[in-house]
C-alpha cells in the first residue's frame, strides 16, 4: 500500500466511524473534502441499511452531488437554520481546537454551517494535529479587491498567494464566486485575533481560520487502523 492509498484508509475509517453519531431524524451539516466524503456515503448507506430519517445540508457543490448519489435527502441551510451535527474535515487543527479550512476552497460555506450547528465532528488523520497552527490560511475574497487584500494580509505580516487551479488555468473560483489568497503567516500565535483582524478587510469574505467552535466540537483523529477523540 502506498503512503496516499494509507493516509485515504485512514480518513476512510474515521470518517465511517463519524458517520456513525448521526441519528434518527437528525439535521446533519455534510462537509466538504475527502474524509467527509467518506462520512457521507455511510450516512447513505445507514439511512438505507437501518431506514433513518436524515436530512443532510451539503457545505458545497461538491458534497451536494456526494450527498444526492449517496441517496441523502439534501436541503438549503435557509431551510434548516439550526443543525443537530455537522461532520468535516480539516486542514491543521491545534492544541486549543483552533482549526485552519479551505484546502479545497469551501470553507465560507462550511464556516457557516458549523455555526449553525449544535455539533461538530472533526475527522482528521494524525498528520493535521499540531500544537501551534503555521500552514497558511486560506480566504476567500470578492475578485474586485483581492489586490486590496493581499496588501493588507502584507500590513498583517503575512504573505498571499492566489491560488491557482490545477485543471483550469488562472484563479480557482470558489462556489461562490470568489478567488482564494493562501495567506502564510509563519506559526500563528494568536488564532483568534488573526481571524478578527481578517474579518475586517474590506473584500475578504471569510478566512479558513474558525476559533470560535472549540467548545462544540468533537476532533476524532484516524491512525493505526481506528481513530481517537483528541482532548483539549
Ligand atoms: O475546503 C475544504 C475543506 O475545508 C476540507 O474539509 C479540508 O480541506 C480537509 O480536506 P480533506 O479531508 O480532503 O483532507
Amino acid at each position: 500500500m502506498t503512503s496516499k492509498q494509507a493516509n485515504l484508509e485512514v480518513k476512510r475509517i474515521v470518517g465511517i466511524a463519524a458517520a456513525g453519531e448521526v441519528e434518527d431524524g437528525m439535521v446533519v451539516g455534510l462537509g466538504t473534502g475527502s474524509t467527509a466524503n467518506y462520512a457521507i456515503i455511510r450516512i447513505g448507506e445507514r439511512i438505507r441499511e437501518e431506514e433513518i430519517a436524515v436530512v443532510g445540508v451539503p457545505t458545497s457543490y461538491q458534497s451536494a452531488i456526494r450527498a444526492r448519489a449517496a441517496g441523502i435527502r439534501v436541503a438549503d441551510l435557509a431551510d434548516y437554520p439550526e443543525l443537530d451535527l455537522t461532520i468535516d474535515g480539516a486542514d491543521q487543527v491545534d492544541a486549543a481546537f483552533n482549526v485552519i479550512k479551505g484546502g479545497g476552497a469551501a470553507h465560507t460555506r462550511e464556516k457557516c454551517v458549523a455555526d449553525a450547528s449544535t455539533r461538530i465532528l472533526i475527522v482528521v488523520d494524525g498528520t493535521k494535529v499540531t500544537d501551534r497552527l503555521h500552514m497558511p490560511v486560506p480566504v476567500e475574497v470578492v475578485p474586485y479587491a483581492a489586490t486590496g487584500v493581499a496588501r493588507h494580509i502584507g500590513r498583517l505580516g503575512g504573505e498571499a498567494v492566489l491560488r491557482e487551479g490545477i485543471k483550469k488555468d488562472g484563479p480557482v473560483i470558489t462556489d461562490n464566486g470568489n478567488f482564494i489568497l493562501d495567506c502564510a503567516f509563519g506559526t500563528i500565535e494568536d488564532p483568534a485575533g488573526l481571524e478578527t483582524s481578517l474579518n475586517t478587510i474590506p473584500g475578504a469574505l471569510t478566512s479558513g481560520l474558525f476559533t470560535e467552535y472549540a467548545e462544540k466540537m468533537t476532533v476524532m483523529v484516524g491512525e493505526d487502523g481506528g481513530y481517537r477523540i483528541l482532548t483539549r
